[in-house]
């Protein structure tokens, strides 16, 4: 499926860093990181593997701090932020991660709740179930509410995960490599999901990936990570008119039809 244009306000910078410096030891992973989120757009984090991706959705999330640099998440400086500030700032941020395993004893409908049971103890139990309702019709799969996990194939488990993260309603989604492991059909179902979501929920998100295709489908923007810095950006088509050949290889590497 075709992606629709995003309605992308590019006046509202969601996420803005600047500067970014992140070291362990003598390995020098992020070597001033500079990358602004716009309201509405999905931003596509492309680089090879160790290039630290997962490092920089951590710190943007709070989860690592940073050497050097400024990271300004929803109008607030993440490394400022301590307990329940932080926490607060944490639920407006969605993380889809690679293994975000759902609880195998529990029903579809409880794993869904369990984020409101934990977080929004103001809710009453007709909301908490109607937002059940609402997730699960995002992700097309409102048959399954009283299944079990083990009955779900890998492909619907992920958007059950997925719907997992969306109940709390986000502002900013990160997802990281959300293809991971799927095959190439339920890969596109998911990448049309997550152009979905952004249509739907009006989130704004950051998509790690190294899947080519998953970064053409999705990515209103995409940014490649090259020694520390982001060396490339722009729409995928951009990105890679270029002869640099690391950028080639990272392009021919990969199967795109
Ligand atoms: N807490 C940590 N302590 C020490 N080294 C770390 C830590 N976290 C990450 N690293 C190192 O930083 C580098 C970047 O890691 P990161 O997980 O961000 O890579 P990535 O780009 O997400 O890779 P992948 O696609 O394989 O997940 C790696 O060399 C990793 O070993």
């Amino acid at each position: 499926m075709k992606k629709e244009a995003a309605v992308i306000d590019r006046n509202t910078k969601v996420i803005s860093i600047r500067g970014l410096v992140k070291s362990f030891g003598d390995l020098h992973v992020l070597r001033g990181v500079d990358l602004d989120l716009y309201k509405g757009e999905n931003l596509v984090v492309l680089g090879k593997s160790g290039t630290g991706k997962s490092v920089l959705i951590k710190i943007i999330s709070g989860l690592l701090t940073q050497d050097a640099g400024m990271v300004n998440v929803l109008g607030k400086e993440v490394s400022q932020l301590k307990g329940r500030e932080l926490d607060q700032l944490r639920l407006k941020i969605g993380f889809s991660f690679q293994n975000s395993a759902l609880y195998d004893s529990m029903t579809i409908r409880q794993n869904l709740e369990f984020p409101l049971v934990r977080n929004r103890r103001d809710m009453t139990k007709g909301e908490v179930n109607k937002m059940v309702e609402i997730v699960l019709d995002a992700v097309g799969l409102s048959q399954t509410i009283n299944q079990m996990p083990s009955e779900l194939s890998g492909g619907q488990r992920k958007r059950i995960g997925i719907a997992r993260t969306l109940i709390l309603q986000p502002e900013i989604m990160l997802y990281d490599e959300p293809t991971a492991g799927l095959d190439p059909i339920t890969c596109i179902d998911i990448n049309n999901l997550i152009n979905e979501v952004q249509a739907r929920f009006h989130t704004s998100s950051i998509i790690i990936t190294h899947d080519l295709t998953c970064a053409k489908m999705v990515g209103d923007r995409v940014v490649m990570l090259l020694d520390g810095q982001f060396q490339r950006q722009g729409t995928f088509e951009e990105v890679f008119a270029t002869d640099e050949e690391r950028v080639r290889l990272f392009h021919d590497y990969n199967f795109i039809d």
